[in-house]
């Protein structure tokens, strides 16, 4: 049989992985597909860089345009990153008739609904499973897997980025900014990093688990989103000394008021498999109604493991090649026409319970006047932690964890604290979630 040729976009960390790994396991992966998948074309902004992978036999052209315009070529792999050019080459490579393969999570989250309805019309596959958690194949598993459940919630950490800083400022007190910098030099970042210590990335991702777990479009903008960047490592001691981490989680339910879509960093009991998921791994736990809590686990950046989803891709892509459009796996796991588009919940609606830190006057009845305030607001204290009063300060840290609460009623409880006049500084607040199959 002839070779399906496929042209690449982006020669970077996932294209030079992807192009490394298609020719060191070019046999097994035909073996697999019943075709030899054979990279005719690809483009590079700068043709004359020396790369770190095999390029013989493959064309290198400067304009990405060539490649989508190309008759040879069947499949187009998306691996430049960000919103535009991306969308506008992939549209067009659809519009050609041509089979895409992409990482590019804020392409789908974003850009999603327009690119599968294009993909729909022509016949052809988008796919796309590098895009969320690297090599986790966990578009797979939940698509296709777990067709069979009810998908309650899915939390997950994925980020790689995110989790590498957090592992490295707590195991080697490191420096935030240095550890960025080596995030970026390994290839775990994007190209603009504020992408993933804002947590955007993260809500990306988390968008595109939602749609296929729960049958909803893609609806990114309203995700909640919240990065690391303002979490100081003394909230991240305490809440160890409390028996917790915290880590960047997307999280993403069903309640009954709607869709709870939300990123930002939680406190997770430490006991939990997901608390001691370390440097770039990733892991998202699924919970269906028939099989219960489920784990998957991972490397979630880096250039061969994010190829190893991207050729996962292309074999599937090749294998269904010549099968009816219609008897395809859908784009959203959900037959197009039977999407429904639940509601995505405000922050102020959504229920957690809560770390919060507090620095209080050293005089008695302080706490009284704050645990009646929050009891004003319907919020039980789940434990206190008093700290002890550093030298030359006339205030003390007081550690509170409550029980679930409405953000609402947070933010008014934490107003009216701050209002006290024995309260000297700014409440810091991180969300915390115990992680139960049943969510309580
Ligand atoms: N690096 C990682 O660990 C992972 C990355 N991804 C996604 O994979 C995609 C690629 O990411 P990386 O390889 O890390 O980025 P990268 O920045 O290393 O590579 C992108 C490449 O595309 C090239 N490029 C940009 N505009 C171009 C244009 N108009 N024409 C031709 N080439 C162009 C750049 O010069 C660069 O070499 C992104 O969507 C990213 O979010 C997904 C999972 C993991
Ligand atoms: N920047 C991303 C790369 C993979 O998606 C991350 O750090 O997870
Ligand atoms: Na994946």
């Amino acid at each position: 049989m002839k070779p399906v040729k496929i042209g690449i976009l982006g020669l970077g960390t996932v294209g030079c992985g992807t192009v490394s790994v298609l020719a060191r396991n070019a046999l097994e992966i035909s073996r697999r597909a019943g075709r030899e998948i054979r990279i005719a074309q690809a483009s590079a902004r700068d043709l004359r860089k020396k790369r770190a992978c095999p390029m013989e036999g493959i064309q290198l052209v400067q304009d990405p345009y060539e490649v989508v315009r190309n008759p040879e070529i069947e499949v187009v792999v998306e691996l430049i990153g960000g919103y535009e050019p991306a969308r506008e080459l992939v549209l067009e490579a659809i519009a050609n008739g041509k089979h895409v393969v992409t990482a590019n999570k804020a392409l789908i989250a974003m850009y999603g609904n327009e690119i599968f309805a294009a993909a729909q019309k022509k016949g052809v596959m988008v796919a796309f499973e590098a895009a969320v958690a690297g090599g986790i194949p966990i578009i797979k598993a939940v698509r296709e897997g777990l067709a069979g459940n009810r998908i309650e919630w899915m939390a997950g950490i994925i980020n790689g980025t995110c989790n590498f800083i957090l592992t490295e400022m707590r195991d080697k007190g490191a420096d935030f900014a240095d550890v960025l910098k080596e995030a970026q030099r390994l290839g775990y970042a994007e190209t603009d990093p504020t992408f993933d210590v804002e947590g955007i990335d993260a809500a990306h991702k988390l968008t595109i688990l939602a749609a296929i777990a729960f049958g909803i479009p893609l609806k990114f903008k309203q995700a909640y989103t919240e990065g690391i960047s303002k979490l100081t490592r003394l909230d991240v001691q305490y809440a160890e000394k409390l028996g917790y981490r915290v880590k960047l989680l997307g999280i993403a339910r069903r309640t009954n008021g709607g869709v709870e879509l939300r990123v930002h960093p939680t406190l997770i009991p430490e006991r939990r498999l997901i608390a001691n998921v370390d440097g770039a791994m990733n892991a998202v736990l699924v919970k269906g109604d028939a099989v219960g809590p489920t784990m998957f686990y991972g490397a979630g950046a880096g250039a061969e493991p994010t190829a190893s989803a991207v050729v996962a891709d292309l074999v599937d892509v090749v294998r269904t090649l010549t099968a009816d459009p219609n008897n395809r796996v859908p784009h959203l796991a959900f037959q197009p026409d039977a999407l429904v588009d639940l509601p995505i919940l405000p922050i102020e609606e959504v229920e957690t319970s809560y770390y919060l830190r507090l620095h209080a006057l050293d005089k008695p009845g302080v706490l009284a006047e704050v645990t009646r305030i929050l009891a004003d607001l319907g919020i039980s204290i789940e434990s206190i932690l008093q700290k002890e009063p550093q030298a030359g300060e006339d205030s003390v840290p007081v550690i509170i964890l409550t029980q679930r609460v409405k953000e609402k009623n947070m933010n008014e409880a934490i107003a009216r604290i701050e209002k006290l006049s024995s309260i000297k500084a700014k409440v810091a607040r991180i969300r915390l979630e115990h992680l139960n199959p049943d969510w309580k």
